[in-house]
């Protein structure tokens, strides 16, 4: 039986993925790169305790905690004994040696027959492998999903509403915007999707105004409205975009937003989803909201959905009232949750097909100023490798395809980046903050891997290295010159007491003797207060979600790259508003075009079965 899927390979006897004492299938598997020591720990300890010796059991439940960790929420066992690929990561390897895969003929059942299950360990449903945990998660998504539309919709002034929205998404420019807006405030439970650009702030915005109106006129209290977001910047992002919208000023053609409009969303502040859940020393999977604690809010807006995992689905969705308004805000072809779940995909997959206003989908690109991008980003949706490689090498100046092996294009590239974190430390040491920060968003290098030589920690010396040998001095690493003018930052983890947020990114600027860290929207800080920071003449794919910059560089890994997927492609390429380089091979691309980052799970199909039309 042959086997494409994801190995991890190591020559080093002590790798700590190594499972010291596996014996069997679990040892086989642990051997062959499939399993990590944390799979095969989790399997036979659970397996001991409740005295189960089925070598293939066993396996099973490794599978199960591995898709996990790899994003799934569940396996398909069935998947694997087919061959071809896991089904979860769609990943490569079909060159390394075959595994004694059990025959997927009554292997689920035997697990389902297993006191593991019987103890509730594991479960087994829709031919699916759960982890109990993810399973009951999966279940309880559903069930507030289908009780949320199965319930009566929020009253509105039909008339009112018809009336403010033609104000709001005036003519056929805001058409769009117009229906999926009108569908959302007459729904309890909504979707909005749409890619970058697409216009989605923007009709929350107005959205948000025709929801006050109407508590206003329906002689209540002031509407509690929370804006959140999976990460701060997202947060801070659409707080600003929303304020710009209700401050923006009057313009033929455009929104118009009344001083009413305005009064009645003063004050409007978007946070983090853990900070509106209410989150507890101790736990990152229970919080101070829940089912007997639920949020005021009478309309929960979440934006950047796309990254949010099951488990915190399952959080929010026990916690928002039942007769508050949901809003699900975000990109489903974008890449998914760091944690298990891929929600928003599945929720517009579950419930999309229904056609009944539950999904709105804006499709109409607002922003890019290039076409050739906006084409080029439909192709890559569309999984049309020939069309996507037609758009990178048409000549249009706003996308290129550069080949790795090409050396004259690669040196050009290196010269580029050299001189643009050579503007970047000109401005910054001459104590320009803004003129700093503005250069320094100019461009972003992309990357898929951390490591290796497309990956970001070497893009990052490179960088470094040729900006110390332009300016003369040594810049990089090494403790007491890690700090220096024109260094580009990234936050990696949430500082309250600072006020900085995980993905905040700014530039340390001279400050007279000193160096201080501009923090793009936000304040500046004495270096020495910063504690997570990372360095960002280069960043990850993944760290990218949510920004934008004029110029974007992706630097593809081979087609062999497990990481290499049409989700990440397409995240990597619609971060660019002007202008996006691909280095790559047109085997890479193509790899990345027909390869999807699935991630197994029930719940489209569990949402797609007997979901009340209403
Ligand atoms: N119907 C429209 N006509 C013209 N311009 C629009 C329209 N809708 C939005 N815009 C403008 O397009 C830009 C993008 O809109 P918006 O920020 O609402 O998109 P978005 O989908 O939220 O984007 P992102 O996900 O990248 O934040 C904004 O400058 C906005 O003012």
């Amino acid at each position: 039986m042959t086997t494409a899927i994801e190995r991890w390979t190591s020559d080093d006897p002590h790798d700590a993925r190594r499972a010291l004492g596996a014996t069997g299938l679990l040892r086989t598997f642990n051997d062959a790169g499939v399993l990590t020591a944390a799979d095969v720990h989790v399997a036979r300890r659970t397996a001991d305790v409740v005295g189960e010796d089925d070598e293939t059991v066993r396996l099973a439940v490794a599978l199960a905690v591995r898709a996990v960790r790899q994003g799934s929420v569940c396996v398909d066992l069935g998947g694997f004994a087919d061959g071809g690929s896991d089904g979860a990561s769609g990943a490569a390897g079909a060159e390394a040696a075959p595994l004694p895969w059990p025959s997927a003929d009554g292997w689920l059942d035997r697990v389902a027959a297993s006191p593991l299950a019987e103890r509730s360990v594991v479960r087994a449903d829709l031919g699916l492998l759960y982890l109990d945990r993810y399973w009951r998660e999966e279940r309880q998504v559903r069930d507030d999903v289908v009780a949320r539309l199965a319930a009566p919709a929020p009253p509105v002034d039909d008339a009112l509403l018809e009336d403010s929205a033609a104000r709001l998404f005036p003519g056929d420019a805001y058409a769009e915007q117009r229906v999926a807006a009108l569908s959302t405030a007459r729904r309890l439970t909504t979707v909005l999707t749409g890619g970058p650009g697409r216009g989605k702030t923007t009709t929350v915005a107005g959205l948000l105004a025709l929801l006050a109106e109407q508590a206003e006129h329906a002689g209540g209290r002031r509407l509690r409205i929370a804006l959140a977001a999976p990460t701060g910047k997202a947060a801070a992002r659409m707080q600003e975009a929303v304020a710009d919208s209700l401050g923006a000023l009057p313009e033929a053609g455009r929104p118009e937003f009344t001083d009413d409009d305005r009064r009645r969303l003063a004050g409007l502040q978007a946070g983090t989803l853990h900070r509106l859940l209410g989150s507890r020393p101790g736990s990152s999977t229970r919080f101070r909201h829940d089912r007997s604690n639920r949020l005021p809010h009478d309309v929960v807006v979440v934006d950047e959905t796309s990254m949010v995992s099951l488990t915190l689905m399952a959080r929010l969705l026990e916690a928002v009232r039942p007769d508050a308004r949901l809003v699900l805000v975000g990109d489903p072809d974008q890449l998914a949750s760091v944690e298990a779940g891929a929600v928003l995909a599945d929720l517009v997959a579950g419930l999309g097909e229904r056609g009944d206003g539950v999904v709105s989908a804006l499709v109409t690109d607002h922003r890019s100023e290039s076409t050739a991008i906006t084409r080029l980003a439909a192709a890559i949706q569309d999984g049309d490798p020939d069309a996507v490689l037609a758009e990178l090498t048409a000549g249009d100046g706003a996308v290129e395809l550069v080949h790795p092996d090409d050396a004259a294009a690669l040196a050009a590239l290196q010269d580029e980046l050299t001189r643009h974190a050579l503007d970047v430390r000109g401005l910054a040491l001459a104590g320009d903050a803004a003129g700093a920060l503005a250069a320094a968003e100019r461009h972003r290098l992309l990357c898929a891997h951390r490591e290796g030589p497309w990956g970001v920690a070497h893009w990052n010396r490179l960088v470094e290295r040729r900006l110390g040998e332009a300016s003369g001095v040594y810049l990089g690493a090494a403790v007491g010159t890690e700090w220096y003018a024109g260094r580009p930052v990234l936050i990696t983890a949430n500082d309250y007491s600072l006020g900085l947020f995980n993905g905040d990114t700014g530039v340390v600027v001279a400050d007279g003797e000193h160096l201080r860290a501009h923090i793009s929207g936000c304040a500046s800080f004495a270096v020495s207060r910063l504690g997570d920071v990372e360095t960002l003449h280069a960043m990850t794919v993944h760290k990218s979600q949510g920004s934008q910059a004029e110029e974007v560089t992706v630097l593809l890994p081979d087609e062999t790259s497990p990481l290499l997927t049409r989700e990440l492609f397409y995240t990597a390429v619609t971060r660019a508003r002007r202008r996006v380089r691909v280095v790559g091979t047109p085997e890479a691309v193509r790899a990345a075009v027909l390869r999807r980052a699935r991630r197994a799970s029930g719940l489209a199909e569990r949402l797609r079965g007997d979901v009340p039309v209403g």
